[in-house]
């Protein structure tokens, strides 16, 4: 398997605090990679330097085969460059249809004359009706968003994400708030978008993390603790310790 991302030695200083210590990480291509770890242990901090939006004080960011480290670039180069990032409030526009809103999201890629004036090709059209149907909203099409479930919310962006071709989607609690049956067809839309691209997901819920995950990484502190499939790091003498010994027993 390639690699598409990898993180070495990264740490980042917030004003003499280190949230991140040292982290190395590697993802490889269509893999689904779940980040846990205890409240504060920098996962987010993680995500927000791998799309830009954290400038990391030292380490590397290697992506595809881009030349050179990506942590010193801005943040719309890093989306330009393939690396998409679903944050936990969605970012729709409710008072567009769910194919406006998918028909906005491709546009971003456009020029300006695209935008205003061009119409849309088959390729765009099947594109969208591609993403609609991985996504489960094909039904919901000419809905307005914000009348949309909460999960169909959540899944309309994730569709925005991926109709711009991430090669790499970043997700932060992607099944937050959402009900036993919208987790199952997150779990499986996940999983189905990896066919594509890779996906990087932080999550508290382990039961989520139990159903769907493949290789977990596990933080603590600002570092990486452990790695492996979810019964390897339950089993980790250490995961129990910073899990358990915190008082937390969902682990
Ligand atoms: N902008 C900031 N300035 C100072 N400290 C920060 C900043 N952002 C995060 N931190 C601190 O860095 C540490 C790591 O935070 P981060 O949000 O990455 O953890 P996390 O693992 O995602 O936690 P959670 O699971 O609670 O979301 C925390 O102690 C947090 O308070």
């Amino acid at each position: 398997m390639t690699q598409i991302l990898t993180c070495n030695d990264v740490k980042v200083d917030f004003d003499g605090f280190f949230a991140l210590k040292g982290v190395d990480l590697q993802v490889e291509q269509q893999e689904v990679r779940f980040l846990i770890g205890p409240n504060g242990a920098g996962k987010t901090t993680l995500l927000d330097v791998i799309c830009g939006k954290t400038r990391a004080t030292e380490g590397s960011v290697f992506f595809q085969e881009m030349e050179g480290s990506i942590h010193k670039l801005e943040e719309h180069k890093i989306a330009l460059a393939g690396i998409a990032r679903k944050f936990q409030a969605p970012s729709i526009f409710p008072q567009l249809t769910v194919l406006e809103n998918l028909e906005l999201a491709m546009k971003q890629k456009k020029t300006l004359w695209h935008m205003l004036f061009a119409k849309m090709d088959e390729p765009t059209k099947e594109k969208i009706e591609y993403t609609l149907e991985k996504i489960n909203l094909t039904q919901e099409r000419n809905r307005l968003a914000g009348f949309l479930a909460h999960g169909q919310k959540q899944w309309l962006e994730i569709g925005m994400q991926l109709i711009q071709d991430p090669q790499l989607l970043l997700l932060d609690e992607p099944i937050a708030g959402m009900s036993g049956q919208e987790r199952e067809k997150t779990g499986r839309l996940i999983h189905d978008v990896s066919k594509e691209c890779s996906v990087l997901i932080v999550e508290h819920d382990m039961e989520f993390v139990r159903n769907f995950s493949k290789q977990v990484t596990v933080m603590h502190e600002g570092k990486v603790l452990c790695e492996g499939d979810m019964n390897t790091v339950q089993n980790d003498e250490r995961v129990i310790e910073v899990y358990l010994g915190r008082g937390k027993t969902h682990a």
